[in-house]
C-alpha cells in the first residue's frame, strides 16, 4: 500500500524525448506532492510543453516512466489512456463550450447522479466566486472569469493533479495577478498537485511551492523560489530571473582583482577564468565627497568611483547605468525612483559580496 502522505502525487522518472534525432526532453525527473504547486519555468523551445503532454499521455516518451499516486500510469511498454489517468489539464486555448451554458460546461467531465453534479459545480462556482454566473454563457463572461470557469470546468472531476500550459498567458496584464492569486487559492484547497508550465519568472515567483529551471531540454536547477533566486547554479540561471552585471576576471592567488578591490574566489585554481555576477538591485550606491567614497566595510569591500552615464525612471525605481573609472566597464543598478542622478554625476559603488555569485566562464 502506498502513504497518501509521502506518496507524490506525480512522480516522472528519466522522462526522454527525442525528435528527428534531436533530444527535445532529456532525462527530466520530478515529483509533485499533493497540493504543491510545482512550475516547469524556461524559455520558449527547452521541452516544458513536451514534459506537459507526456505526462498528459497525448505524446509518449522514449524512456522514461510516470507514476500517479504511486502507481505506474506509463512507461515504454504499459500505457493508461490519458481519460484514465486523473489529470485535469488547463492550457491558454483551452476553451469553453460556446454551446454549453456556464453549469453544464463545469458538470461536463463529473460522473454520478444529477443532484451529485449539480452540488458539485456549485462547490466549484463559488470556489471561483462565480455562482452568480451559472445560466450564462460563455461569451457572456470576460476573458478572466472564462478562466475561471475553465479552472472550475478542469477541477470538477477531482484530478489528482492539474496540468496548467501557460494557462494566463491570454489575459490583461493588469487582470493576472489577481486571478493567479485566486487559482492558488482554489488549487490548494482542493488538494491538487500542480505543474504548471511558464516561461515568465515573475508567474513562476508568484505561484510556484518549487521551481523546476529547464533549459535545453534538461532541469538545471530545482528547489523553492528563494532559493533558486538566491542561489542560482551559473549565469544563465541568475540572468533569468533578472538583469544582471557580469564582471570577469582571472584568478591569482585564490583572488581576482576588480574595481571592488580584492574579490576571494575559494578554492578555484589560479588561472581559472572567472564571472563575478550580481544584480543590479544589489549594487549600493553613495555620493562623492570632494573625489572620496564610503569607508570600506567587510561586508561591501572597497568602494569604486563610476561616472552616472544614463539614468532612466521606470515607476518604482531608477534604472541607473554608470561607467567605471578602474577599467571604463558598464554596471547597472536599480535605486528608488525618487533619486534620479543626472549624466555625468561621480559617485561610489559598493558590492555586497553575500550578494555575489562566482561562476566559472563557460568553455
Ligand atoms: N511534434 C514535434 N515534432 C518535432 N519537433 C517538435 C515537436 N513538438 C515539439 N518539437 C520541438 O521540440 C522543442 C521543444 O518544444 P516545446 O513545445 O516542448 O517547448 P516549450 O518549452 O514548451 O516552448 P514554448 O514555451 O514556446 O511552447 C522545440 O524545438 C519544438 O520545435
Amino acid at each position: 500500500m502506498t502513504d497518501p502522505v509521502t506518496t507524490p502525487r506525480l512522480e516522472i522518472r528519466n522522462i526522454t524525448r527525442v525528435f528527428e534525432g534531436r533530444e527535445v526532453v532529456s532525462d527530466v525527473s520530478l515529483t509533485v506532492m499533493p497540493g504543491q504547486v510545482t512550475c516547469l519555468l524556461g524559455p520558449s523551445g527547452c521541452g516544458k510543453s513536451t514534459t506537459l503532454r507526456i505526462i498528459a499521455g497525448v505524446d509518449m516518451q522514449d524512456t522514461g516512466e510516470i507514476y500517479v499516486d504511486g502507481n505506474l500510469v506509463c512507461d515504454t511498454q504499459f500505457r493508461v489512456p490519458p481519460e484514465r489517468r486523473s489529470i485535469g489539464l488547463m492550457f491558454q486555448d483551452f476553451a469553453l463550450f460556446p454551446h454549453l451554458s456556464v453549469e453544464d460546461n463545469v458538470a461536463f467531465g463529473i460522473k454520478g447522479d444529477k443532484s451529485n453534479k449539480r452540488a458539485r459545480v456549485r462547490e466549484l462556482l463559488e470556489k471561483v466566486d462565480l455562482l452568480r454566473a451559472i445560466d450564462k454563457y460563455p461569451h457572456e463572461l470576460s476573458g478572466g472569469e472564462q478562466q475561471r470557469i475553465a479552472l472550475a470546468r478542469a477541477l470538477a472531476p477531482r484530478p489528482s493533479i492539474m496540468l496548467m500550459d501557460e494557462p494566463f498567458s491570454g489575459l490583461d496584464e493588469r487582470l493576472k495577478d489577481d486571478i493567479r492569486d485566486s487559482t492558488l487559492d482554489v488549487l490548494k484547497a482542493e488538494n491538487t498537485a500542480v505543474l504548471l508550465v511558464t516561461h515568465e519568472p515573475h508567474e513562476a515567483m508568484r505561484m510556484a511551492d518549487e521551481i523546476a529551471l529547464m533549459r535545453d531540454g534538461k532541469i538545471v536547477q530545482q528547489g523553492a523560489p528563494y532559493n533558486i533566486y538566491n542561489a542560482p547554479v551559473d549565469r544563465q540561471a541568475a540572468a533569468f530571473f533578472s538583469d544582471i552585471n557580469v564582471i570577469r576576471g582571472t584568478v591569482r592567488n585564490m583572488a581576482v582583482t576588480t574595481a571592488f578591490g580584492e574579490f576571494l574566489c575559494p578554492p578555484r585554481p589560479d588561472g581559472t577564468e572567472v564571472e563575478i555576477v550580481i544584480r543590479p538591485q544589489h549594487l549600493r550606491i553613495d555620493f562623492d565627497r570632494d573625489g572620496r567614497g564610503p569607508n570600506p566595510t567587510p561586508q561591501d569591500g572597497a568602494p569604486a568611483r563610476a561616472i552616472v552615464e544614463r539614468a532612466r525612471f521606470m515607476g518604482r525605481e531608477s534604472l541607473v547605468e554608470f561607467r567605471m573609472d578602474f577599467d571604463g566597464s558598464m554596471l547597472k543598478a536599480t535605486v528608488p525612483s525618487v533619486f534620479l542622478p543626472k549624466t555625468g554625476t561621480p559617485m561610489w559603488l559598493m558590492m555586497r559580496r553575500d550578494r555575489c555569485f562566482v561562476f566559472p566562464v563557460a568553455s
